[in-house]
């Protein structure tokens, strides 16, 4: 073959190869976020790797973030950070609803989060009529899917400002914007009044609260007398030891890689619930047998994870992906590793879940409290 005629073809199948991975292997999860659209939330191109170690360097020692109040008081813009550097990675890898869920046996990842989701509606009984609240709301699959489901009225909120422009997007195009309402805000001091909700969950989001208390106490407030709360929450189970090395460094890895001020353990989640002044009616780990188990989903991608790392290296190198990234996906890589063992091992769970009431006679209560001193 000619030199020419070589060069020619050799450009030809490298830019085949280049189409191939980017825009066709680099397709959503759930048809949304393309790779080439990565983008690094509101930080400008050039301060994405700054931001990256910015992040790093505050989340490298987990359990010091809560432990002065002055560090306390930087976890939300930290996690604000956290979700510019990896929203956009989030849903092209995962999809729109930012959480794990039980396999369910010859369903789809899809359905499985669906389920999940459904879940929280059903337990909170909400209907037509109800205004729920959903705490730590990501871009909104679980507040879309709990509104269709149930035809209530859902509000969310979450500290990332991307994260709300992606939702109301979202929202829009399922048609769902009369329904679903998205504010940015701190979940530890929400802009909402008191006893406004007819319910509210959480799904994973609580656990980047430096003190659970600060948002328990919150949706407390906020939540209607007699009304329910429901939390899945992201603990240490008491398979967890302390003195073995192993399990430390997954759990120190898990809480690095996803923005956590320090992971609670299962059993301080219902006396924190108290304390505040919650019932508690029901406590269960989603995570135990019977369910199958929530980590094959990231077990599977073994594949995927290296032709997407392939992918933010080539978008990186076409200068298309800000540089950064590259280092954004390798945390997560790595993330993925400690939570995967962290499932295996049965020391973690994502999924621990709480069915809170504000009593009845909450606010009789507190006016007695009020005009007794
Ligand atoms: C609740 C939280 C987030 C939970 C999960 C949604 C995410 C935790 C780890 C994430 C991922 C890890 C590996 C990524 C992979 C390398 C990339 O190619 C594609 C995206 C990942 C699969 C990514 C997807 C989301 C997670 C599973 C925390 C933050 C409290
Ligand atoms: C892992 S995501 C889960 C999102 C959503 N619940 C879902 O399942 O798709 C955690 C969410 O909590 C939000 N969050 C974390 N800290 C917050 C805070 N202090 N105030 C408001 N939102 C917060 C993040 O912005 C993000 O939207």
């Amino acid at each position: 073959m000619e030199p020419a005629t070589m060069a020619w073809t050799a450009g030809l199948v490298g830019a085949g190869l280049v189409y191939w991975f980017v825009w066709v292997m680099g397709a959503a999860e759930v048809k949304g976020k393309r790779a080439v659209d990565l983008k690094m939330g509101s930080i400008t191109r050039d301060k994405v790797q700054d931001k990256y170690t910015q992040y790093w360097s505050f989340f490298r020692r987990p359990k010091e973030t809560a432990t002065t109040q002055a560090s306390a008081d930087k976890v939300p813009a930290f996690v604000d950070t956290f979700y510019n550097l990896v929203t956009d990675i989030y849903e092209w890898g995962w999809g729109q609803s930012f959480h794990f869920s039980p396999s369910l046996p010859g369903r789809s990842h899809r359905d499985a989060t669906r389920v999940h989701e459904e879940r929280v509606a059903d337990l909170l009984a909400a209907r037509p009529g109800h205004r729920v609240l959903d705490v730590g709301c990501g871009v909104g699959g679980p507040m879309r899917a709990i509104a269709a489901h149930s035809g209530a009225h859902v509000v969310g909120i979450t500290i990332n400002e991307y994260q709300v422009n992606r939702a109301r997007a979202h929202n829009r195009k399922a048609r769902l914007d009369a329904q679903c309402e998205v504010v940015c805000g701190n979940f530890m001091a929400m802009p909402f009044d008191d006893a406004s909700f007819d319910g509210a969950y959480s799904i994973e989001a609580t656990c980047h609260a430096p003190r659970l208390q600060d948002v328990y106490a919150e949706v407390y407030r906020v939540l209607k007398p007699g009304r329910l709360y429901v939390s899945y929450e992201w603990v240490t189970t008491p398979l967890f030891r302390a003195d073995d090395p192993a399990h430390v460094e997954a759990i120190h890895g898990i809480e690095r890689g996803d923005a956590l001020p320090g992971l609670r353990r299962q059993d301080e989640i219902a006396s924190i619930a108290q304390e505040v002044g919650f019932e508690v009616v029901q406590e269960l780990d989603l995570a135990l047998p019977p369910s199958l188990p929530w980590w094959t989903r990231l077990k599977m991608g073994r594949l995927a994870y290296w032709r997407n790392s392939l992918v933010v290296r080539v978008l990186t190198l076409l200068r298309i992906a800000p540089k950064g990234v590259v280092e954004v996906h390798e945390m997560l890589y790595e993330t993925a590793q400690h939570l995967t063992l962290g499932g295996e091992t049965g020391i973690f769970s994502p999924m621990h879940m709480v069915v809170l009431r504000k009593p009845a006679d909450a606010d009789a209560d507190a006016e007695a409290e009020e005009s007794s001193k």
